[in-house]
């Protein structure tokens, strides 16, 4: 569970998160949407320990990361996975030597360990036959799920994905949208995605955040986000026609 607490964040006289509180369970996808500029990225930074906000608190499983000394925030940091926009894998290793890469640095197993634990995960994600294939030899899909077993293979308690589906075709996203949803329940994982998708919005929102402006305008989940009354985020939500006219359908359906 990560508890947010008024956080604020400015870089010079810019001030871009202005007091986010909220709340993240273990177990659940959360998402962060909003407008470009709204603040996500700068968010999951500070989520992720990259930025320390200037006011306000993160707390991880009950420890405030303010608290926290050097070493105990270097080992918060080993039990967070991440995926980056792109998957961002080092294209000069092959699928395995990019999972493994994080049990390298980090432990101490043997590479018999390793190599299980790297068998593991790759099944885990549905990549059976591309232990050896480079970056380049692969698709968009087939990439975001190795950047997805990277990101497990410490066994992490927190799990943070910006804008995992970005390049992905419709069909792919959900795919991935869906694995990341099993892992984090399978694992028990705080999991918190940076999105723009509404396809993801629909599927996988279980708790959502809307940023607007670096303020925290609506929370709620994916079922009472077609139904909400708030301006910023119907306009958000239903800026494509598709959505448009899912909102119309409901509305006559209501009435
Ligand atoms: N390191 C930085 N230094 C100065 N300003 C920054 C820095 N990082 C972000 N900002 C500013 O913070 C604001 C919010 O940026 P952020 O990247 O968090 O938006 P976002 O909601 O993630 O947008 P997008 O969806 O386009 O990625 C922007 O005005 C940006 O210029």
């Amino acid at each position: 569970m990560i508890q947010v607490e008024d956080i604020h964040k400015s870089f010079g006289d810019t001030h871009v998160l202005k007091g986010i509180t909220t709340s993240f369970e273990q177990g659940k996808t959360n998402l962060v949407i909003g407008q470009s500029g709204s603040g996500k990225t700068v968010f999951l930074k500070c989520l992720l320990g990259l930025f320390e906000p200037e006011k306000g608190q993160i707390c991880y499983n009950g420890q405030f990361y303010s608290e926290l000394s050097i070493s105990e925030r270097r080992d918060l940091r080993q039990e967070m996975g991440m995926v980056f926009q792109g998957s961002a894998l080092f294209d000069s290793m092959t699928v395995e030597g990019n999972v493994m890469f994080p049990l390298e640095m980090f432990t101490k197993q043997s590479r018999a360990e390793m190599q299980d634990r790297v068998d593991f995960v790759l099944e885990r994600v549905n990549l059976v036959d591309a232990h050896k294939k480079f970056p380049s030899e692969i698709s968009g899909g087939m990439k975001k799920r190795v950047a997805i077993a990277r990101a497990i293979v410490m066994n992490p308690k927190y799990l943070f994905c910006d804008e995992p589906n970005s390049g992905l075709d419709p069909k792919t996203a959900i795919l991935i949208d869906n694995l990341i949803q099993e892992i984090t329940r399978e694992y028990n994982i705080t999991t918190v995605i940076n999105t723009h998708d509404m396809n993801s919005v629909m599927e996988i929102g279980e708790k959502i955040i809307f940023l607007k402006n670096g303020f925290k305008e609506w929370e709620g989940t994916n079922k009472e986000i077609f139904k909400t009354d708030n301006e910023a985020v119907t306009n958000f939500v239903y800026s494509s026609e598709l959505f448009k006219k899912v909102r119309q359908m409901y509305i006559e359906e209501r009435n």
